[in-house]
């Protein structure tokens, strides 16, 4: 097997030397750790990179493909390009500045990870559901604990979250009793990328140590019971199964929020959207208008209405970022043409003078 093939290269790109291409593994402020199937590096941003790169989302992610070159005595890397991306995780950078940042990217499939047995909340995995159609990668949902729950709350669980993941695979585990991991597993093939998302102790750290068969994130247990200071050695955010499928689990992933999702709202919303298409008018406001088709699936139980009402605050939600950032995008064309204007009367003053 190809070294790259250990970490998810299944492509060939006749434009690249295959010897110069690394996955990145983990990214911590400006360092970051790449690795290229066989050694890991450290790595920082070229001169060259740095020039050229504009917009955040230029800089390398966890999960992305870079070019580099490496310096194996030292196990360094210095990376001179990121190749284009299958899937990108993006969210707002943290403050008021209207930034996307890329938290992961060329991931498959993403694990929606939640509990079984407590703290069940739908609209959060709606959302987690439009994020990742968003990024482009399929969602899989996961429910842990299964060993904590009767077979009859195991059911009424799943018969719930029917109703959001519509048409996705649901898959009840437990990390404890080692069952449904099986079926996790034909989620998680070779070469292929998966991540996983989901709130705090719903088991993420557990199943990945499950997966690999070693302890090798903290998990909640450890933590607390841990001296501090132990979590600043670098904490590897991409690791490889046996069977050579890639797992992602950055903390990035937990503090995702909505970033432009119309045309994933109309996959995570399927059935809402056939419903409000089947209206009698076409700007139907599902309020009182005769013929609503909404309505009517509220009224039958065929659409619940916390489900309907978290679909219209999802899509405020997304009208309000479009705003703006097309205001963001206004401004920036504006100081544009001051520059150009700016230019043009130099060169015009420029003209005069000689
Ligand atoms: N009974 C049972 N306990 C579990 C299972 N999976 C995880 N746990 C426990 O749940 C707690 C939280 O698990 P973690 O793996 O730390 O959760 P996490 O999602 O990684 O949490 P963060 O790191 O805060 O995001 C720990 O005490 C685990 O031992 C399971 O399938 N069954
Ligand atoms: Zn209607």
């Amino acid at each position: 097997m190809n070294n790259l093939e250990q970490i998810g290269w299944n492509q060939t790109i006749q434009d690249i030397e295959k010897e110069t291409l690394a996955r990145v593994i983990t990214v911590q402020k400006n360092s970051y750790q790449v690795t290229d199937g066989t050694l890991d590096y450290m790595a920082h941003l070229s001169g060259k990179f740095m020039n050229q790169a504009i917009n955040p989302l230029d800089f390398p992610a966890v999960g992305d493909w870079v070019e580099v070159l490496k310096l194996p005595d030292e196990r360094k890397a210095v990376i001179n390009r990121v190749l284009p991306r299958a899937s990108q995780f993006v969210r707002q950078a943290a403050g008021t500045k209207t930034e996307p940042q890329i938290v992961a990217a060329n991931i498959d499939t993403v694990f929606i990870v939640n509990s079984l047995n407590h703290d069940l909340n739908l609209r959060r995995m709606e959302r987690y559901i439009l994020s990742t159609y968003e990024s482009g990668a399929s969602p899989v949902i996961v429910l842990t604990k299964k060993d904590e729950c009767s077979p009859d709350e195991v059911e009424e669980v799943i018969s719930h979250v029917e109703g959001i993941a519509v048409g996705l695979p649901i898959i009840p585990l437990s990390n404890v009793t080692k069952e449904g991991i099986d079926l996790l597993m034909e989620h998680l093939l070779p070469m292929r990328t998966a991540a996983l998302l989901g709130s705090s102790g719903v088991g993420k750290s557990t199943l990945v140590n499950t997966l690999l068969g070693k302890e090798v994130q903290d998990t909640k247990d450890i933590r607390s019971t841990d001296s501090k200071g132990r979590h600043t050695t670098t904490h590897r955010e991409m690791f490889r199964l046996p069977n050579g499928a890639l797992l992602i689990d950055t903390p990035g992933m937990r503090e995702l929020q909505l970033w432009e999702g119309e045309s994933a709202m109309e996959s995570a919303f399927q059935d809402v959207e056939a419903f409000e298409e089947a209206c009698k008018f076409n700007d139907c406001q599902h309020d009182t208008e005769p013929g609503c088709q909404v309505r009517e699936a509220i009224e039958n139980g065929e659409l619940s209405e916390e489900r309907f009402q978290s679909y219209l605050k999802l899509q405020r939600e997304l009208a309000y970022e479009k705003r703006r950032q097309d205001q963001k995008a206004q401004l920036e064309e504006k100081s544009k043409w001051k520059k150009v204007s700016k230019n043009q009367r130099d060169s015009y003053n420029f003209r005069k003078m000689r």
